[in-house]
């Protein structure tokens, strides 16, 4: 099998581009060996790009642990920069279709090595059943700054507030001025982020992001990613974690996010309540794993 290696901010996938080519089979212990960082090729995700009747390609991304993910923020950038390398779009204009939603892209700079992409990710999701979770909205059917408790002995807290919302895939946000140290450096975030994922409050699970306010334009993010555990970024996590930010008046609606990985720029806009996301996307190496 053939693949690509491939990062977002250092949020690394392994693709597999089955355009012209059958998709692999048995895919759960294939991802599952692939993404392993010791014994495999090691990634954050496995991505497939399938041919698409609505849109240019598809792109099915699936988590280290097997489970499939219907949005991945840093991915759909690398799916769009392999879409150009090997000249399967001509315009620099394109349509990506990720599970239900449809993601136009732009490519704003483009190189061999590195691109620079924009990615509407469309409008977030905040009805409890859509995210999904089992949390209480409030009268105006947000699940803004609920509180949630951990397991005894989770934290040096017994509780957080969070803020969920999907973009597509589940995003619980947990904004660091709610928690005892206010730099997000030191966020409990491999005792808390496991233990939200996990919640009986999120029957999908759910990815976590752990948001540091810097400024109103300016927000710094560390994140437990559902099915993967901690990466240097998250790109739909990245856009939820600015949509929560101006649901709860911490941010205006253009944001940079600046993650362990890299920085991305979020436009959460007025007019039509979508949120475009701005960034790189790197091609590593060309590779191929035995089948
Ligand atoms: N890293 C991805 C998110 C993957 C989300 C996945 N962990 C899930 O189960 O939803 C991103 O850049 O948006």
């Amino acid at each position: 099998m053939r693949f690509t290696k491939m990062h977002g901010t250092a949020n690394d996938y392994v693709v597999v581009d089955c355009l012209a080519a059958s998709t692999p089979a048995d895919l759960e212990p294939l991802i599952r060996a692939v993404c392993d960082r010791r014994r495999g090729v090691g990634a954050d995700g496995f991505v497939l790009i399938l041919p698409d009747e609505t849109a240019d390609a598809e792109m099915r991304m699936y988590n280290p642990d097997g489970s499939f993910a219907a949005m991945c923020g840093n991915a759909v950038r690398c799916v769009a920069k392999h879409l150009r390398d090997t000249r399967r779009v001509d315009s620099r204009e394109f349509v990506i279709r990720s599970a239900n939603r449809r993601v136009p892209i732009r490519v704003l700079q483009e190189s061999a090595e590195q691109s620079r992409i924009e990615a509407n990710l469309g409008s977030p999701r905040f009805a409890p059943n859509e995210i999904p979770t089992t949390l209480p909205a409030g009268a105006d059917g947000l699940v803004r700054q609920v509180s949630l408790a951990l397991p005894p002995g989770t934290a040096s807290i017994e509780a957080v507030k969070v803020t969920c919302l999907s973009m597509g895939n589940p995003h619980c946000v947990v904004f660091t001025d709610t928690l005892p140290d206010r730099s997000v450096d030191h966020a409990e975030v491999l005792r808390i982020g496991p233990a939200i994922e996990t919640a009986s409050v999120f029957p999908e699970r759910t990815n976590v992001e752990f948001i540091e306010v810097v400024a109103r334009g300016h927000l710094r993010q560390r994140t437990w990613e559902r099915g993967a555990g901690e990466t240097l970024a998250c790109g739909s996590g990245a856009c939820a974690a600015a949509v929560a930010a101006v649901m709860t008046d911490r941010a205006d609606r253009l944001v940079t996010i600046e993650l362990r990985g890299g920085t991305l720029e979020v436009h959460y806009r007025e007019d039509e309540g979508q949120v475009l996301m701005t960034g790189d996307a790197v091609t590593v190496f060309e590779g191929s794993w035995p089948e």
